[in-house]
């Protein structure tokens, strides 16, 4: 389902602008809180849809073939992706063999409950996806400012955007920092589409 109702496809297809499909699994709420602060970043220089894949639908499905860049984001399950977003990467196989998303751009981030939480396990596992399908990924390219709750980076993650949640209501947590972190990560990806593929409303870009 698209959560963002002024972006969603028939938006893009009114508009002119490249656009961003954030594609996420989240059982309780924090990985969602993060992928809406992407959007948040995103939103307004570029086309932004969301999609949960725990409701995935035709409509959802032709959002993100349309997107140029698809953020790839999961709650770390046992140092993995969930069991619910690995069942959406194997469900890419036939665009895998169409070569549907190649010469996109692709980016990931992953939330867990540890400060570490083998997250970087689940970007590497979302960056070889990517690579998989032929895109072109778009790091982290923020310098920690500390690591304190109010800091950015504080995980100091340069291959995607790092998360982690206490056992707290999504409202709470993630930290400010770790949100405020994800904002900027939008941005950053919002003016990475505009430099590098200002024109690509649909389909292949690079
Ligand atoms: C079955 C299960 C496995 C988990 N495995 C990990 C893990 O390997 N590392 C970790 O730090 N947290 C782990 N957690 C905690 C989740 O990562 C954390 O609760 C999650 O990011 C919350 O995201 P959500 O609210 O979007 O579902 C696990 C939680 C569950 C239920």
């Amino acid at each position: 389902m698209n959560d963002l109702s002024t972006n969603n496809q028939s938006s893009h297809q009114a508009d002119s602008k490249p656009s961003i499909a954030i594609v996420y699994h989240s059982n309780y709420g924090h990985t969602r809180r993060v992928a809406q602060a992407i959007a948040q970043g995103a939103n307004g220089q570029v086309g932004v849809s969301m999609v949960d894949i725990a409701a995935i639908d035709e409509q959802d499905w032709a959002c993100i073939d349309a997107a140029s860049l698809i953020v790839f984001g999961s709650a770390v399950y046992m140092g993995s992706v969930t069991a619910e977003f690995k069942t959406f990467m194997d469900s890419t196989s036939k665009r895998w063999v169409a070569r549907t998303w190649q010469g996109k751009f692709a980016a990931g981030f992953a939330n867990s409950g540890g400060l570490s939480g083998d997250k970087l396990a689940v970007l590497q596992q979302l960056c070889l996806f990517a690579m998989q399908h032929g895109m072109n990924w778009v790091g982290m390219p923020l310098m920690p400012t500390g690591n304190s709750e109010e800091d950015l980076n504080r995980l100091s993650s340069f291959l995607g955007l790092m998360t982690q949640s206490a056992d707290l209501p999504p409202e709470l947590s993630p930290c400010q920092g770790d949100i405020q972190t994800a904002v900027w990560f939008g941005e950053h990806l919002a003016k990475t589409l505009l430099r590098f593929a200002p024109n690509s409303q649909t389909n292949q870009t690079v």
